[in-house]
C-alpha cells in the first residue's frame, strides 16, 4: 500500500507526484527546467512554496536511495510516481531511465513555474502552455487529484478531492459534476470550494476542490474533456497514463535508442548525486502560504 505521503504526493507531486513538480517547471521556449536534475535538492527549487510538503516525499525515498546509490534523484523520484500511480491502482505509466542530476544550482530554474491553485483557466493555459500541454493534457493532468488532500499547513487549502484519496479513479471528475460546490473562506484566508454534504456528521471533514479545479467545470474547452473522463474511466486512464508519460519526460532529449541528448548528460554522463539527509528539509510550514503544488 503506498500512501499519498509517499512518492505520490511529489507527484504532479504526483506524490502528486514528486516528479510532477520536479517536471513541472519546464519551459518548452527556453528549454530550462523539467525533470533532468533534480533541482529540489537545492534550496532555490525546493525551498520555493510551490514545493512546500514535497519534502516529505523526497525524504520518504530516501532509504530507496541508500540501498541503490547509483540511481540518480531524477530518475528515483520520476520512478517512484509513476510506480506509485500503478500501485494504487491507477495506469500503467511507460518511464524511461537516464535522467543525470546536477552538480550545482547553477541551472536550478527560476521560482514561480508552478501553478496557483488560487486561480483560473487563464493561470492553467498560461503554467501548462508553457510546458507544451494542451487543454485535453491540463484536463487529463489535473485527475492527479483523484489522490491526497490538501493541508492548512502547506499550500493553506484544506481536504481531499474525493472520497477514497488513496485509490486512483475518475472520481474526481464525476464529483466535480455532481455535487453542488459552495465557495468557502478558510480561517486563514484562503478561498476554496466545499461539498456542503447534507449527510455529514460533526467533525466529518468535507470534501474540497481548489479554484483551479473549479475552472475546469466553467471553461468550456476544458469541461469538454471534464465530462469525458467522468464518463469514461477508461479514456482518462489511458491519456492520463501518456500524459503523465510525457510530463515525467519534459527537458529530456533522447536519440532512437532512447539515449539521452542533453548537454549535462553528454558532458558528464550518468551523474548520480550523493544520498541527502533522511529528514526533510524544504519551505517553512506556513499556514497562510498561498502557492499551490502541481
Ligand atoms: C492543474 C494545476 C494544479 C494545481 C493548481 C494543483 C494544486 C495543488 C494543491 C494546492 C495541492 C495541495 C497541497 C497541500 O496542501 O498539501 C495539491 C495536491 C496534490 N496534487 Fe495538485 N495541482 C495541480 C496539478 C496536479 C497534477 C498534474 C498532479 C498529478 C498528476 C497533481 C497531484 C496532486 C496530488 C496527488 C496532491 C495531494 C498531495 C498530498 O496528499 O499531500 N496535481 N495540488
Amino acid at each position: 500500500m503506498v500512501s499519498t505521503s509517499g512518492p505520490v504526493r511529489c507527484v504532479f507531486a504526483t506524490n502528486r507526484p514528486l516528479n510532477r513538480h520536479s517536471a513541472g517547471t519546464y519551459d518548452a521556449a527556453s528549454d530550462t527546467g523539467g525533470s533532468n536534475g533534480a533541482g529540489m535538492r537545492y534550496e532555490a527549487e525546493g525551498g520555493d512554496p510551490s514545493n512546500a510538503g514535497l519534502q516529505y516525499g523526497r525524504a520518504f525515498l530516501e532509504p530507496v536511495k541508500e540501498k541503490h546509490p547509483w540511481i540518480t534523484y531524477s530518475d528515483l523520484w520520476t520512478l517512484a510516481g509513476a510506480v506509485a500511480i500503478t500501485e494504487m491502482g491507477g495506469p500503467e505509466i511507460e518511464w524511461k531511465p537516464g535522467r543525470t542530476d546536477l552538480v550545482d544550482d547553477s541551472k536550478v530554474p527560476p521560482r514561480g513555474r508552478l501553478p496557483d491553485g488560487a486561480l483560473g483557466a487563464d493561470h492553467l493555459r498560461f503554467i501548462f502552455n508553457r510546458m507544451g500541454f494542451n487543454d485535453q493534457e491540463i484536463v487529463a493532468l489535473a485527475g492527479g487529484h483523484n489522490l491526497g488532500r490538501c493541508h492548512t499547513d502547506r499550500s493553506g487549502f484544506q481536504g481531499p478531492w474525493v472520497n477514497n484519496p488513496t485509490r486512483f479513479s475518475n472520481q474526481f471528475f464525476s464529483l466535480l459534476l455532481k455535487l453542488e460546490w459552495t465557495p468557502r473562506k478558510l480561517a486563514n484566508g484562503m478561498s476554496q470550494f466545499v461539498y456542503e454534504d447534507p449527510d455529514a456528521e460533526e467533525g466529518d471533514e468535507l470534501l474540497m476542490m481548489l479554484p483551479t479545479d473549479i475552472a475546469l467545470k466553467t471553461d468550456p474547452s476544458f469541461r469538454k474533456w471534464v465530462e469525458k473522463y467522468a464518463a469514461d474511466k477508461a479514456l482518462f486512464f489511458d491519456h492520463f497514463a501518456k500524459v503523465f508519460a510525457k510530463l515525467i519526460e519534459l527537458g529530456i532529449r533522447r536519440d532512437e535508442k532512447d539515449i539521452i541528448l542533453n548537454t549535462d548528460n553528454v558532458k558528464g554522463g550518468y551523474i548520480s548525486a550523493p544520498k541527502k539527509s533522511d529528514t526533510p528539509t524544504g519551505p517553512p510550514r506556513k499556514s497562510n502560504a498561498v502557492r499551490a503544488r502541481l
